[in-house]
């Protein structure tokens, strides 16, 4: 850890987006700094200052940022729709503008603040195909090979959304942790388990890869609203209710939207001794 360090340790902000909690570290103007061992010592929440994502702010050439997200495990994430919107409102903050574009493994995305100053995000297409998911080998992605009739959808990231009677019984601590695993999906998998509790309304509740328990997941909702239509359980356009709040989703041509809270909570800094001792 040197490039990026001053002699006051490297600075850092946390955010959350419904409880989905983040480290975020603004590298624009420097080089990237996240390596799996800074991603994991500083997701141990005694150790370090924990997190569900880290995600890092680069510059880039063709959107007005770029973002990478880790999980506290140390692993990448692909997408991460609740840091997504919570970053997009700092960088439209500082620049004073009300719309903005970012560029993730998924390629270009845009934000909108909303006049009512919710964050919207266009999270992309979702992805149907099992490849593209990923899945390890061909199936209907709509009515998955595994106990439970899942359904696969890839957001950037894989999610494997299951239907059941009552989301609130559900232990998702230990079906969430045994599903992410399913040979079935080799990159491992987001596991959500949702039931339909109004027109248009989903009560929804997440194991994320990489990091277990959440209070909410952004892209797990998209996915989850994507799955939902698809089995005509829903319109287009759905409110899930998430342990940390609501989020609206809205799976339009261009996209899937979602559009919920951002908070931006602290600024602080990781002191030197802490940069050392992770090497
Ligand atoms: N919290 C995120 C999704 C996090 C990514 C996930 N754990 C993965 O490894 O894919 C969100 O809000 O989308």
């Amino acid at each position: 850890m040197t490039s990026a360090t001053n002699p006051l340790g490297l600075a850092f902000m946390k955010m959350h987006g419904l409880g989905n909690d983040f480290v975020v570290i603004d590298s624009r103007g420097r080089g990237a700094v996240t390596t799996p061992a800074l991603a994991r010592a500083l997701g141990d929440r005694h150790r370090g200052v924990g997190f569900d994502q880290l995600a890092e702010i680069r510059d880039s050439a063709e959107a007005d940022f770029a973002l990478d997200f880790w999980n506290s495990d140390g692993s990448r994430a692909g997408a991460c729709g609740n840091a997504t919107r919570c970053v997009a409102e700092f960088v439209m903050r500082g620049s004073g503008k009300a719309a903005v574009t970012l560029t993730t493994t998924r390629g270009h995305l845009q934000a909108v603040r909303r006049a009512d100053g919710l964050v919207s995000v266009n999270m992309g297409a979702p992805q149907l195909d099992w490849a593209e998911v990923p899945l390890a080998r061909p199936a209907d992605t709509l009515h998955l090979p595994i106990s439970g009739d899942p359904v696969a959808v890839g957001m950037g990231n894989p999610h494997c959304v299951f239907f059941v009677g009552n989301a609130e019984t559900v232990n998702v601590a230990d079906l969430g942790a045994l599903f992410e695993t399913d040979p079935l999906f080799p990159q491992k998998t987001n596991v959500e388990f949702a039931t339909l509790t109004g027109p248009d309304r989903l009560r929804m509740r997440v194991w994320e890869r990489g990091a277990g328990i959440t209070l909410a997941c952004g892209s797990g909702a998209c996915a989850t609203a994507v799955a939902a239509h698809r089995r005509g359980l829903t319109g287009r356009k759905v409110t899930l209710d998430l342990d940390g709040g609501a989020l609206e989703i809205d799976w339009r041509s261009d996209g899937v939207w979602m559009t919920g809270p951002t908070a931006h909570v602290f600024d602080a800094m990781l002191p030197p001794a802490f940069l050392a001792s992770i090497g």
